[in-house]
């Protein structure tokens, strides 16, 4: 006999409090709502006109401060700007209360995961999260229910990591139509520095130089598909884009040099009418930009 699943059966948590209900905390609010999996969202944000409207939208069940929200809450999400995070965390640790699980949304691990664990009371547990989905506009407004439905979403479990704490986000991400995948804090920082800060770097670069020639006004207008798609992220908020790259200042610089020596390749090929090597350069892109529109696989699922 089918068994039908009714909305209480896919309740995963009694009290969940998001800080930061912005794109991504809205977000991860409205899959909450909308799926039904969890009884109560509660919403916490200096931001009183993000907030209501949270409230409005039906992101968060309601509104509150840190100090009325955290107790006997089940999972607290921090979804706020990287360079506020281990703050908001600080000022959390006295209201937390034993079996409360808590996750952030950071594009930077390292530090915060590092400082984490050493800060909590007994029988709360932290395991660091970052979706591989975004916009590039930053507010409630923007947020999606769906946002994360078919994107990686990244776990970042430490040594002493709570299995029953990891099983339970593994759940929700699952839930909310991501593919979990578990990777260390600072491998996360390598990866995310090549396929995400790099490329908004660059994106940001190109648009500078384009805007930087005299006729720029003009080059922007005649400015086709190629170069909307290159520079679409370029558009997101340079607050949170300045917190990203230098709380991965290392593994950012890094991954620039490694650019640069692409481009050098590239450059001397041009430079030396080097016909074999442009097109092998040119080819190598081609087969792998071809093979990531084909078939997408997530890693922990080969
Ligand atoms: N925007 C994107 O596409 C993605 C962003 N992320 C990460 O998600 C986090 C949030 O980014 P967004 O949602 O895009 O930013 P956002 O600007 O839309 O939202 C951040 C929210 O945090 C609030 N906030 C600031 N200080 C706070 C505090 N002390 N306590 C509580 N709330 C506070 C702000 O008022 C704002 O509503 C960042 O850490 C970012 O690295 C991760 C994946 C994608
Ligand atoms: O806009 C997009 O497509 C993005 O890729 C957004 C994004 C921004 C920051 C992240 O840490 C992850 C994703």
């Amino acid at each position: 006999m089918k068994v039908k699943r009714n909305w209480e059966a896919l309740l995963l948590f009694k009290k969940v409090v998001i800080a930061g209900v912005g794109l991504i905390g809205g977000s991860l609010g409205l899959a909450l709502t909308e799926r039904r999996l969890a009884a109560e969202v509660v919403g916490v944000d200096p931001n009183r006109d993000n907030l209501n409207l949270a409230v409005t939208m039906g992101a968060v069940h309601r509104a509150a401060s840190l100090v009325e929200a955290l107790p006997a809450a089940d999972l607290f999400i921090l979804a706020t700007p990287v360079g506020v995070t281990l703050g908001v965390l600080e000022m959390a640790v006295p209201f937390l209360t034993p079996g409360t699980i808590i996750t952030d949304v950071g594009s930077v691990k390292g530090r915060l995961v590092e400082r984490a664990e050493k800060m909590l009371p007994a029988g709360v547990h932290f395991i660091g999260g970052h979706p591989m989905a975004g916009l590039e506009v930053s507010g409630v407004a923007g947020a999606r229910g769906d946002l994360f439905q078919g994107a990686s979403y990244i776990l970042t479990p430490t040594k002493n990591f709570d299995p029953v704490a990891l099983q339970k986000l593994k759940r929700l991400v699952k839930e909310m139509g991501a593919h979990p995948v578990e990777l260390a804090a600072e491998q996360h920082d390598r990866l995310v520095a090549m396929i995400s800060h790099l490329p908004h770097l660059l994106a940001a670069t190109l648009v500078n130089t384009v805007a930087a020639e005299p006729s720029s006004d003009m080059l922007l207008q005649l400015a086709a598909g190629g170069f909307r798609d290159t520079t679409r992220i370029a558009a997101a908020n340079a607050n949170m884009w300045r917190d990203i790259l230098l709380t991965n200042r290392d593994m950012v610089l890094k991954a620039v040099r490694q650019f640069r020596r692409q481009l050098a390749e590239m450059e001397l090929a041009i430079n030396n009418f080097d016909q074999t090597a442009l097109v092998a350069v040119l080819e190598r892109a081609r087969e792998v930009r071809m093979s990531l529109a084909e078939n997408r696989t997530y890693l922990n699922e080969r």
